[in-house]
């Protein structure tokens, strides 16, 4: 065995002699260092045909899909027990015999982990399709990736404004809750398996993070845990809308048996992340737009100062309960009511306490009303109340305790006001128009007869 501190030191052994198998120890390496990249990737091109062993500690998996991109090699994650490396030596030191079946077998198995793959790929893609809010989503892709061969859990973190990390999702085949795992759902990064438990470390770090025991994270208690529920490998991948973008959060794979990923598998899960992670960002892209659509209605449709929809929203609306009345034979009644002398409360107040004073009449009103009742604000001081299932009769009645209810109000900062109403019943094949000009005549006589008074519509 012949032992070199470096990448230029090993590459100058290899030129001297034959080499049956070149061990890389990644151990004390620092991750991302672009020369050491660059020696390694020489490294692994001169072997000279030798087989490569990549000895990586978990937290730089990131570098093993990276190095396979200069040929093709094995990998144990370390710390690495001294049996487990015999072993790994030993079936890579096989004769030549024993490699060319190896070989064969390697190619069959390669053809069926693609095939897998593309199964889940398309799983995954079905779930982005279905998948309504963000969290039915992420449900929904957690349910997906569990069809990964060996996979017991699945869940998705997520990163969120603050910058801290959430649990989002997760599906379990082996009963294994995280959030009582790590003891918290929320503020994941705050936990002291920040930079320990695979999941963490990929959000934290955000890269990709594999782990092929749960003792060589060196938390006992956690790896017991994780044995408990049969879990031999965890493979965590940060989520980002494209490739170095902004975190998103991290993937998290627990497997029921140890794994070792080819190339191709490497980069079709990394891909997988990648679309996962787009998919989130657009389903949160789309619900923001939901929310600012709704504001957007919200705007045109309500009047600012009541709250109560504006004459647009309340002519429409009239139409449509005319028609449903109609369609049900059902009864259906308004109420339009002005304040008294309002332009005094202005000249003796002030505007704003004019304003005030809409408000609290307008919300005493509405809190006067049933829910299937409405409150328009038609113009000024003038308003209509919608009121379903409602006959003259009733509508008056109702008009009347509106009444009553305003006359007995206190005010803040104005003294207390009335109102004048009119009231109509929507007669058979009577539009929105002449139902509104019927209830505005008999508000006019209402205030023409005194005012603080109700009258019904001929
Ligand atoms: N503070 C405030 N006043 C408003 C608003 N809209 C309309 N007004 C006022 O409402 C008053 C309506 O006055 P008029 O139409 O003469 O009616 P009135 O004084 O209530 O008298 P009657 O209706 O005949 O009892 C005017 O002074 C308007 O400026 C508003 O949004 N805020």
């Amino acid at each position: 065995m012949n032992a070199a501190v470096d990448a230029g030191a090993a590459i100058e052994r290899m030129t001297r002699g034959h080499v049956d198998l070149l061990v890389i120890d990644l151990a004390g390496c620092l991750l991302g260092d672009p020369a050491l990249l660059t020696g390694l990737s020489m490294l692994i091109r001169t072997r000279n045909g030798a087989p490569v062993l990549v000895l990586c500690p978990y937290g730089n998996t990131a570098w093993l899909p990276e190095l396979m991109a200069h040929g093709p090699l094995h990998y144990r994650i370390s710390p690495v027990a001294g049996m487990e490396l015999r072993s790994a030596v030993d079936s890579l030191l096989r004769p030549a015999g024993d490699m060319q079946a190896n070989a064969q077998q390697q190619l069959l198995d390669k053809e069926r982990e693609l095939r897998e793959l593309l199964t889940i790929q398309r799983s995954v893609q079905r779930a982005m399709a279905h998948g309504e809010d963000g969290a039915h989503l992420a449900a929904q892709l957690c349910a997906a990736l569990c069809s990964f061969p060996g996979v017991r859990h699945t869940a998705l973190l997520r990163q969120h404004p603050g910058g801290d990390l959430r649990l989002q999702a997760q599906e379990s085949r082996n009963h294994l809750d995280l959030a009582r795992l790590l003891g918290r759902q929320d503020k994941l990064l705050a936990s002291p398996l920040r930079d320990a438990f695979p999941p963490l470390l990929a959000a934290s770090a955000g890269e990709l993070v594999l782990l092929d025991a749960p003792e060589k994270m060196g938390d006992p208690e956690l790896a017991l845990a994780l044995h408990r529920r049969d879990v031999q490998m965890v493979l965590a991948l940060p989520l980002r809308c494209e490739p170095g973008g902004p975190l998103l959060g991290a993937l998290s794979l627990m497997f029921d048996r140890s794994l070792q990923f080819s190339r191709e598998q490497f980069a079709c899960i990394a891909g997988l992340a990648q679309f996962i992670g787009f998919g989130l960002a657009m389903s949160e892209l789309k619900q923001q737009n939901d929310v600012l659509a709704g504001r957007l209605t919200q705007m045109a449709t309500r009047d600012p100062l009541t709250g109560a929809i504006n004459r647009r929203a309340g002519e429409a609306l009239l139409e449509s309960e005319i028609r449903r009345a109609r369609r049900y034979g059902i009864a259906l009644a308004v109420i339009a009511f002005d304040i008294d002398n309002f332009r005094s409360v202005n000249d003796v107040y002030g505007y704003p306490i004019g304003d005030q004073a809409l408000r609290a009449v307008a919300a005493t009103i509405q809190g006067r009303l049933r829910v299937s009742d409405t409150l328009a604000r038609m113009r000024g001081e003038e308003f209509l109340v919608i009121a379903t299932h409602t006959t003259a009769l009733d509508a008056r009645k109702l008009a009347e305790k509106l009444r009553a209810t305003i006359a007995g109000t206190a005010l803040p900062g104005c003294e207390t006001v009335t109102i004048s109403l009119g009231v109509a019943q929507v007669a058979p094949d009577e539009g929105a128009v002449t139902v509104i000009d019927r209830v505005d005549t008999a508000l006019r006589r209402a205030k023409r007869g005194g005012r603080n008074r109700v009258e019904l519509a001929d």
